[in-house]
This record gives C-alpha cells, sequence and structure tokens, in this order.
C-alpha cells in the first residue's frame, strides 16, 4: 500500500491518524471550536461545511475558509460537505454540491476533499481530476444511517471508491446489532488485506459501533474520527480519550 506524507503526516501507517470535525454555523462558533483545537493533539480537521449558515455564498465560505486556514492551516484540513441524503444539514442540489467542490479545490486553502461516491461516477471523475491538478486528495465516502450492508457489498463500495481514482476509501455505517459491528470490521479487514492500494476509512457508528473507532490498526482502518467540543455523528469518542487508547493499543501491537 502507498504511504502518504501530508504536511508531515504519515498516512497508512501506524496507529489511525484522528480527524476532528468543526461543525460551528457561524464564523465565531467555527473560530471558538479552531482556538479550542488548538490546544488538543490531533492530526486533521474536518471543515463540516453543510452546518455553516453562510454555504450557500461561495465567497463567504473561502473567506471563512482563509480564516480558518490561517489558524490550524499547518495540519492538513479537509473540506467536507455532507448532503443531507447521508446525514448533512442542508438541502443542495447537485449543481451547487459540484461547484462549491470545484470552487475550494481550486482554493489552495484545502488538503483534502469529501465526495460522496453516489454522487454519481463522472462527477466523482471530475472531482477527482480537479482535485489532483491542484494537490487536493479526495476522499471517497457513503454514509447509511440506518442499517450497515452485508461485508460484500460493503467491500464492493470502497472498491468502486478506489477504482473511481479517489484516494482514500471511506464508508460509515449504523449497526442495529453486534453482529453488524462485526460485519463492518470483517469488510475492512477484507478490504484491506485483498484489495486496498491506498489508506481506508471506516467505521460502525453509534455506541455499540464505537469499538470500530478505535480497531482501525488491528483491522485496517486508517484514520478515525473523534470529537473535541461537538460531535459530527453518533459515537465520536473525545479527541484525548480516543488519541489515549489508540497508544495503547498502537504499543500492544509493535
Ligand atoms: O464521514 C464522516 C464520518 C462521520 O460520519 C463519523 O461517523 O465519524 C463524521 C463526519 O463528520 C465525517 O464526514
Amino acid at each position: 500500500m502507498t504511504k502518504m506524507i501530508v504536511k508531515g503526516l504519515e498516512i497508512g501507517v501506524g496507529a489511525p491518524k484522528i480527524i476532528v470535525p468543526v461543525v460551528g454555523k457561524t464564523e465565531q462558533a467555527l473560530l471558538e471550536e479552531i482556538e479550542f483545537l488548538t490546544g488538543i493533539d490531533f492530526d486533521i480537521l474536518e471543515w463540516r461545511v453543510d452546518h455553516f449558515d453562510e454555504v450557500a455564498d461561495i465567497d463567504s465560505v473561502k473567506q471563512m475558509a482563509g480564516k480558518i486556514h490561517a489558524i490550524i492551516g499547518h495540519k492538513p484540513i479537509l473540506f467536507t460537505f455532507r448532503t443531507a441524503n447521508e446525514g448533512g444539514v442542508y438541502p443542495a442540489s447537485i449543481e451547487f454540491y459540484i461547484n462549491l467542490n470545484k470552487q475550494m479545490i481550486m482554493s489552495g486553502l484545502i488538503d483534502f476533499v469529501d465526495i460522496e461516491v453516489f454522487t454519481g461516477d463522472e462527477y466523482v471523475k471530475e472531482i477527482v481530476a480537479l482535485a489532483h491538478q491542484h494537490q487536493v486528495l479526495v476522499i471517497a465516502s457513503n454514509h447509511d444511517f440506518d442499517k450497515t450492508p452485508a461485508k460484500d457489498e460493503i467491500v464492493l463500495r470502497l472498491r468502486k471508491m478506489q477504482d473511481l481514482g479517489a484516494d482514500i476509501p471511506k464508508i460509515a455505517v449504523m449497526p442495529r446489532s453486534r453482529e453488524d459491528v462485526i460485519t463492518l470490521l470483517a469488510a475492512t479487514a477484507e478490504m484491506k488485506d485483498k484489495y486496498a492500494k491506498k489508506p481506508l476509512i471506516t467505521m460502525s457508528m453509534a455506541g455499540k459501533g464505537a469499538i470500530s473507532r478505535v480497531a482501525g490498526e488491528t483491522f485496517g482502518s486508517d484514520f478515525t474520527f473523534g470529537a473535541a467540543k461537538n460531535a459530527s455523528a453518533p459515537g465520536q469518542l473525545d479527541v484525548k480519550e480516543l488519541r489515549y487508547i489508540l497508544n495503547v493499543l498502537h504499543r500492544s501491537l509493535a
């Protein structure tokens, strides 16, 4: 598997890297969240822009991204507009979604962009091509807040993301039972061992799935999402406790 280095962060080796989301609705709320993060040990910042009140105005989004970058740009920044279909909070047209992502890819202010794989193959390929021209890495994603698909289906989706050229395939699914958590972990291990050419992100959500957010080094997820001031999805652990657990597990595996 190819290792990646982004702003000095080595991805694809060792303990999973911690991504922390910020979900503020206003500039002030976002700046408070980011100030808070300056005292915290994490690896990548995710701006969940679908929560931002001014998301419809691309100039405001760029200005806000500039302010975020000025404070925390020494760390990698992931730009995510999560659509309402997959757990986001702002209903948007596909044209809006694609344009927003393209503009931000070209802004020079982000290191990673999240594109949902079910946006459509052609759109995903277009975003990947543009992102790679601008040295932005693409996380292709899929979220099921209702259930956990079968293992083969999870693997198929992750492979599809990889085949479309994404740098990092990601899937988040909701468990209805402990067997579902095992299904997600088994799919992760199968993808990692048989097919993955690139780093992966997988998680089983909510409290039942929280074990999957610490088990990445064993099963094959290279990143995990942790919460600082606010969580962006059910089951995210506190970032300090998360780092502690990841380090404990890393030492036992070393
Ligand atoms: O895709 C993901 C994963 C996530 O849904 C989680 O379950 O931690 C949190 C989101 O902010 C992020 O964009």
